[in-house]
């Protein structure tokens, strides 16, 4: 068991994240800079902005992440780590460039990324790691020296994310009223993404047979049931499903889309319906609009009782994680042995992005991997 405090050879902790409108007038600019070259539909643009503008044109992921890094300074200091914790996003203000700049002249010179996302994928990983490549070329450009920079592994099957939601979906039942809860299904969701992306996530041997991105939310889905399972002594019926799809409709992606997954179960005769967002580590616009609104609209049409179970968020038991995962790999670093954390059937996963993993449609330099072009 490593040293519990020691945090060597990291100076900082930089918590990456997507980054969202902050007001109307931010909502547009802020759709541009996801879809930079991306080829996304208009119509769709256009849609998402009425989500946005729905909530007054404010995302809920700023607040979330200032919530998450108060609890991680929290956390912290409560024990004793001695590690500045930074926050950058890719999409929206702080930008990450402007938070790795500041950290850059803060003299920080070994830093650790936690991203707000817990799979592997192009959109949940490499995505992040192309960015943090822009982001240390700029600084070059600006003649800084460069800090070193890795990424913390996948957190998917880290207790401290576990747990949060194994209560989340309990309190959903406990919500449900009790002629239909034994009978409920629990509908775990996550990000839709091109098969074609899913089939190539993660570390090359896993392409192909779906990929690591489904492998990894089924290994989470498969853990809350069986949890629940044990804590009520009812096996509920579960699926995974897709929300939140973009892209043209000629274009396969994953499915079935939770709407149509709700139609579906209604026929069957699923007196009602939980649906947890495994695939967000908080609630993003993506939970309050597609399953707060347009999900629970649907069943409400239908009839069918419905509760969304909270996602991890600023949980201490994840600000928890995050320590753990920070001095194993710190330790890691030191050339320690270290026994990673992680539960479920697929172990913990890797340090460092190999090279071929969650590939890009077209390749560009990406940090805080195997392939990496920085240091
Ligand atoms: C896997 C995944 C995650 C989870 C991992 C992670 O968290 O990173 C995620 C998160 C998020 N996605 C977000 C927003 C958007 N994603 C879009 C578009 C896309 N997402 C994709 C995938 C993912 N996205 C993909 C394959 C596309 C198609 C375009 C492309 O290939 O890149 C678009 C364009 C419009 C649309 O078509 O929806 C928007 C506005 C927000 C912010 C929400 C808020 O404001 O709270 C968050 C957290
Ligand atoms: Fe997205």
């Amino acid at each position: 068991m490593p040293d519990v405090r020691d945090v060597s050879p990291y100076d900082a902790l930089l918590l990456l994240s997507f980054g969202g409108p902050e007001g109307p007038d931010d909502v547009v600019p802020f759709l541009e800079n996801v879809t930079r070259g991306r080829g996304i539909p208009k119509e769709r643009l256009k849609e998402v902005g009425q989500h946005y503008f729905l909530f007054g044109g404010v995302s809920p992921i700023n607040d979330q992440n200032r919530a998450l890094l108060d609890a991680l300074r929290k956390d912290f200091a409560d024990h004793g780590l001695d590690l500045p914790v930074y926050w950058g996003n890719r999409n929206w203000a702080p930008y990450l460039t402007d938070t790795l700049r500041e950290m850059v002249r803060d003299g920080r010179r070994r830093v650790l990324v936690l991203a707000t996302s817990a799979y592997a994928s192009y959109s949940g990983c490499r995505q992040y790691r192309e960015n943090l490549a822009d982001a240390l070329a700029t600084l070059e450009a600006e003649g800084l020296e460069l800090p070193k920079v890795d990424k913390l592994r996948h957190y998917f099957n880290h207790p401290g994310f576990l747990e949060p939601m194994v209560d989340g979906v309990l309190q959903s039942l406990a919500e449900l009223p009790e002629d239909v809860r034994d009978g409920a299904h629990l509908a775990f969701s996550t990000h839709s993404i091109p098969t074609a992306s899913a089939d190539t996530s993660g570390p090359v041997e896993e392409h192909g047979d779906g990929g690591a991105y489904v492998k990894q939310h089924l290994d989470v889905a498969q853990q809350i049931a069986d949890a629940v399972r044990e804590r009520t002594g009812v096996n509920h019926a579960w699926q995974l499903v897709y929300q939140s799809r973009s892209g043209a409709p000629h274009i396969p992606w994953l499915e079935p889309d939770i709407c149509d997954h709700l139609d579906e179960r209604h026929a069957a005769g699923a007196p009602a319906v939980v649906i947890a967002p495994i695939g967000f580590v908080s609630d993003h616009m993506e939970v309050l609009y597609d399953l707060d609104t347009e999900a629970r609209a649907r069943a409400e049409e239908l009839g069918l009782p419905m509760r969304r179970s909270a996602t991890v968020g600023a949980d201490p038991r994840f600000a928890a994680a995050v320590r753990e995962l920070v001095v194993e790999r710190a330790a890691t670093e030191r050339g320690q042995d270290v026994t990673p954390c992680a539960l479920g059937a697929l172990g913990a996963s890797h340090d460092l992005c190999p090279v071929g993993c969650c590939p890009a449609r077209a390749p560009r330099p990406a940090a805080a991997g195997a392939d990496s072009t920085y240091a």
